[in-house]
């Protein structure tokens, strides 16, 4: 069976984010992802995964203003010198956590709009140059459209295309098998195909994104896939928990020994 990391941002959200770390290795996890680090200095996130026995595997480079519905600002106009200090932002915070990835998000844009486009095209070569000078890798994840309308990156084999275009080998596929399912069904030949330039990924039931084995999937048949598929890295559990972060981890029960 793969190895799981709780996603502090969905999980354990019984705590403030600094007490999700202890949270999390008390309940079992050694590794851990989030979405976003930046309002907590760098020196302190390193202290709670040490101290607690965790290493991180995941974050986001900074994706603009959150709170006014931004999400990502690589393919947007004007935005460029932003784009590039959150790049050197995001890197010193991977640095200092040890994190090996990094998802860079795309924003709120029109794959259709050629200019737009250009820019996404233009941010991720940039981006993906920056953080693998570093030995880091830089991820894309297509988001269904229900959670994330408008969003650039829609589109599984749209992704695939843009890495292949692109040609860095450190720049890889976050798949998160709850928008893939949504998107498109048909994970596990999804998963089969795409394999060879998967870096990361993410686990949530569909469609109400709760803990594996409460929707539509056969979760754990897709784990056990992830294995025969030669996949080594962790998957992300990036779910909301139904009905509390530890009255919910009972799935991992169901994962053979
Ligand atoms: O699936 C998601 O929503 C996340 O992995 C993410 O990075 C963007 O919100
Ligand atoms: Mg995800």
């Amino acid at each position: 069976m793969p190895r799981f990391a709780a996603n502090l941002t969905m999980m354990f959200n019984e705590h403030a984010f600094l007490d999700r770390f202890g949270a999390a290795a008390e309940a079992g996890f050694d590794a851990v992802e989030f979405l976003f680090p930046y309002e907590f200095p760098a020196e302190v996130i390193a202290e709670k995964l040490t101290g607690n026995g965790l290493r991180a595997v995941l974050f986001n480079m900074p994706p603009g203003d959150w709170a006014r519905g931004e999400r990502g600002i690589a393919a947007l106009a004007g935005r460029e010198d932003e784009f590039r200090a959150g790049v050197e932002k995001a890197l010193v915070y991977a640095k200092t956590l040890g994190v090996p990835r990094l998802h860079l998000m795309a924003g709120i844009a029109s794959r259709a709009d050629g200019a737009a486009l250009a820019r996404y095209r233009d941010a991720l070569a940039f981006a993906a140059d920056a953080v693998g000078a570093e030995g880091l890798d830089l991820l894309i994840e297509p988001l269904n459209r229900r959670d994330m309308p408008g969003y650039l990156l829609d589109d599984f084999d749209f992704a695939a295309g843009l890495i292949e275009a692109l040609g860095r080998p450190n720049l890889k596929l976050q798949f998160d098998i709850y928008h893939r399912q949504i998107l498109h069904g048909d994970v596990l030949k999804g998963l089969e195909a795409m394999m060879p330039i998967i870096g990361h990924v993410q686990t949530a039931s569909v469609p109400l994104r709760n803990e594996p084995g409460t929707g539509e999937l056969d979760d754990f048949r897709i784990f056990a896939a992830l294995d025969a598929l030669g996949y080594g890295g962790h998957v992300g559990c990036e779910y909301r928990p139904a009905a509390g972060t530890l009255a919910g981890l009972d799935w991992r029960r169901r994962l053979p020994s």
